[in-house]
């Protein structure tokens, strides 16, 4: 339903240009949640601008439902948008913030009414709409935002950075929520976040963004597993990425020898070792690490390791059980399942 084919955004000019998009192609199936993630400055927000016609592409073209939308103007595309700011208008009530978009669409009010309870209880704020925006909370608004951008029944909803401003536990909650109601409603849906938990919960597909270009796209299950490049790995959280030299079974590190999976590349590459692959055991068994830093999160521990000889260190993961103590000695070794090759040595993802 969405296709950017080669859409550049160029910045500037002179030696001081800069690509904001660098040839990207993406394509959006109908009712698929894809989302955009990256760090700042990747271009996950200029992506969004250009699909919505709130930036012009210096290339490329971007076509929804097979329509080229280069003469089509922001509000003749069909897309809804919502900002991490969400822009309520203060001074409107919950129902006339809902109502904007029916307004401009010449709705009549009956329409209005009807379509703005409907909303309403769809994002579980049923009988809100006389209340005043400034008196609801953070989660609140972001609904109501929420609803206001799916009343006109765009073909595609778009979304940069929808709980941004909200804490931890309410984003999770809400991320769970969104995900069954827009699968509920079979809305195409194209999010921008740089929270990678955000994504892949809410994702069918997520894209990583790196300097304007895609560094991986899959399903959150493919990207998890097997990311593309130590810079995707990094951006997930893995710190246990390090230069390797792959010959057969094994690979040679500064940690000393690794297990790796059958049929890895050989060469010069680097190496991913998930946390849930460092084995602690015996001292004086495997490399002989001491136990630093130990970060409880439900029933798993990760634990930060120090190996001697100043190595860098190691994240290895345990159940509370079997959670060493602070200080104490323990030999590692790896488990070639949790162990991925990734592409050679520069991309440090730095
Ligand atoms: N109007 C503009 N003028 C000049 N440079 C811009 C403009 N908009 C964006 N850029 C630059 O383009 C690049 C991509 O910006 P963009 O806002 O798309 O990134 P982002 O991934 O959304 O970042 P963030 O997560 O911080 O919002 C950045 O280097 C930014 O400085």
């Amino acid at each position: 339903m969405l296709t950017l084919s080669d859409v550049t955004v160029r910045f500037g000019s002179g030696p001081g240009a800069r690509s904001a998009l660098d040839a990207v192609d993406l394509e959006i199936a109908e009712h698929e949640i894809v989302c955009v993630l990256g760090p700042s400055g990747s271009g996950k927000s200029t992506l969004l601008r250009v699909v919505a016609g709130l930036q012009r592409p210096d290339g490329g073209r971007a076509l929804l439902d097979g329509a080229d939308q280069a003469a089509v103007p922001v509000h003749r595309r069909g897309v809804g948008l919502m900002f991490q700011d969400h822009q309520l208008f203060p001074q409107r009530d919950v129902a006339g913030n809902v109502a904007f978009g029916l307004r401009m669409r010449g709705a009549s009010r009956g329409e209005q009414s009807a379509r703005v309870a409907e909303l309403l209880d769809l994002v579980g704020l049923p009988g809100a709409g006389p209340r005043a925006v400034a008196a609801l909370s953070g989660g609140e608004q972001q609904r109501v935002a929420l609803a206001r951008a799916l009343a006109p029944r765009p073909r595609l909803l778009m979304l940069d950075e929808p709980l941004g401003q909200l804490d931890r536990g309410l984003r999770e909650r809400l991320v769970v929520e969104l995900r069954g109601l827009f699968g509920r409603l079979g809305t195409t849906v194209l999010a921008v976040t740089h929270d990678q938990g955000e994504a892949f919960a809410l994702a069918d597909r997520v894209v990583v963004m790196r300097d304007g270009r895609i560094a991986q796209t899959g399903t959150p299950l493919e990207v998890w597993q097997r990311p593309a490049s130590a810079f995707v790995a990094r951006f997930l959280g893995f710190d246990n990425v390090v230069p390797a030299t792959v010959k057969g079974a094994w690979a040679a590190t500064v940690w000393g020898p690794v297990p790796v999976p059958d049929g890895s590349p050989e060469g010069e590459r680097t190496l991913l070792v998930r946390p849930a692959g460092v084995r602690l055991g015996d001292p004086a068994g495997g490399l002989r690490c001491t136990v630093g830093a130990r970060a409880f999160r439900g029933g798993r521990v990760a634990v930060t390791l120090r190996p001697d000889g100043g190595r860098p260190p190691i994240e290895a993961e345990c159940g509370l059980r079997e959670v060493p103590d602070e200080g104490a000695a323990v030999g590692v070794s790896f488990a070639a399942e949790d162990v991925v090759v990734l592409a050679g040595g520069d991309d440090t993802g730095d």
